[in-house]
This record gives C-alpha cells, sequence and structure tokens, in this order.
C-alpha cells in the first residue's frame, strides 16, 4: 500500500534516491536493495527501506526493487513523468540562470517562459524562452494552465509579483527572494533562502571552532 501522507523529510530524500538509481548500470544492475541504497549514500537501512515501501510496493523479500520498476515508481510519485509547466518572473541574473538550467526538465519542471518589468528585457530571450512584459502574464498563465510561478524578482517587489501569480490562477510559487510571502491558503510557497541554509552552515563552523579552542585552552 502506497502511503500518500507521505513526510516532508522522506519528500526530500526521493529525489537522492532516485539520483543513485540512475547511476546504476541499466543492464547489469538489475535489482536493488534499500541496504545497497542506504550504504551508498551512507543513509540509515530501516530509513530507506520505510521510505522505498510508502511509494513503491513491489520490492521482494531477499530481492529488493527492480531497479528500472522503482526508479519510474519514484519518478511517477513525484510526477516527473508528468511534466508541469512554470513561469519565472524577474529575468535578471538568478532568473536567467534558471531559464538556462536544462536540468529541471528532468525533475518534471518545465518552465515555459519568464516575465520582468524592464522594458530592457522584454522582448530578449534566454535559452530559447521569451521573456514578456508584466501585462501579459494572467492571459499566458490561464490559456496555458500554468500552476507554478518562480519568483526572482528583489525581495522589495516579491509580494507584489506573488498576488499578481495568484491572481494569473498560479497554484504553488517557488520564491527565491528573501521575504516572506503572504498568500491564501491553498496556494503552497517553497522559499529557497540561501540565508537560511547559510546560517546553518556558518553556526556548524562556530560550534566546531569553539569545541576546538577550548581543547586547545
Ligand atoms: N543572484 C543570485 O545568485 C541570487 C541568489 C539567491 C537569491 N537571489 C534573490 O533572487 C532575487 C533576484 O536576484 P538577482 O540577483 O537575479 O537580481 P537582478 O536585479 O539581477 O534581477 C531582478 C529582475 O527582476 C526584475 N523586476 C524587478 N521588479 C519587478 C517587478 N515588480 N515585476 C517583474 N520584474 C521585476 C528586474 O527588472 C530584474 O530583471 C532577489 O530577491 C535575490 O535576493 C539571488
Amino acid at each position: 500500500m502506497i502511503d500518500q501522507g507521505i513526510s516532508k523529510q522522506t519528500l526530500q530524500r526521493l529525489p537522492f534516491y532516485l539520483g543513485y538509481l540512475k547511476t546504476l548500470d541499466k543492464v547489469t544492475v538489475e535489482t536493488v536493495s534499500a541496504t545497497t541504497i542506504a550504504e551508498a549514500l551512507n543513509l540509515n537501512q530501516v530509513q530507506v527501506r520505510k521510505d522505498l515501501a510508502s511509494v513503491c510496493s513491489l520490492g521482494r523479500p531477499k530481492i529488493g526493487y527492480v531497479t528500472q520498476e522503482l526508479i519510474c515508481e519514484i519518478e511517477h510519485f513525484l510526477g516527473y513523468d508528468n511534466a508541469e509547466s512554470a513561469v519565472i518572473i524577474g529575468a535578471g541574473k538568478l532568473g536567467k540562470a534558471l531559464l538556462g538550467y536544462r536540468g529541471f526538465e528532468e525533475y518534471g519542471l518545465n518552465i515555459v517562459a519568464a516575465f520582468d518589468a524592464d522594458e530592457n528585457v522584454v522582448g530578449t530571450e534566454e535559452n530559447g524562452k521569451k521573456i514578456f512584459p508584466m501585462s501579459k502574464l494572467k492571459n499566458l498563465c490561464e490559456r496555458m494552465k500554468i500552476h507554478i510561478g518562480i519568483i526572482t524578482v528583489p525581495a522589495e517587489y516579491a509580494q507584489r509579483v506573488c498576488d499578481s501569480l495568484v491572481e494569473s490562477g498560479i497554484l504553488a510559487i517557488w520564491n527565491f527572494a528573501p521575504v516572506h510571502l503572504t498568500v491564501p491558503e491553498h496556494i503552497l510557497v517553497q522559499n529557497e533562502n540561501m540565508a537560511s541554509s547559510l546560517a546553518v552552515l556558518s553556526k556548524h563552523l562556530s560550534q566546531k571552532f569553539s569545541e576546538e579552542a577550548q581543547k586547545i585552552g
């Protein structure tokens, strides 16, 4: 039985399993066990077994999973086999970098266009993707049934842009601006805040350094 009420932690580990499974040779590695995956990724095997059981019911005792079946099951669970279209708002340094990244398609994300308020940017293309004026946002999103909006504008404009995305029928927002967004209940916001990630790194380092200093002192 596949568990649809999967935890966020399990969800975040699934792409790692998938990345590893895709490195395996299709011909020689026909089957793979949770233990092998756990050892390769340096994870707890009980956790890996539980994670896989929640998305795939095809595991067999002593054999494990047929590698290609497991890849398909995880991709299907994550929706990678059913690409979602997305738009980017803010075609500056970060927006253009994301437009240029070809790897998203592998994760079921198809960035179809970008929008910007700067008329010097509007009308140009990045990686074959057109950059439109904001006035075209609602029409394009409704016409193309776009459900994901990616925000890469400066923090002070992010809420305004977020509101425009919600008005345009977007249901999920990937927010790179370092600001809290207020959205209606049915909208999911995933924040990519580098300051939060760096805070974890620098706290870890400062703890390490103070432990070292205590040892020496
Ligand atoms: N550059 C990075 O490596 C990086 C990394 C992490 C997070 N961020 C965050 O991403 C955001 C963008 O950063 P950047 O470096 O790409 O900035 P940038 O100034 O290069 O680009 C911002 C773009 O947004 C457009 N814009 C501004 N207001 C707009 C509006 N109301 N509607 C539509 N477009 C608008 C601008 O015309 C510009 O093209 C910022 O919030 C930044 O903090 C950037």
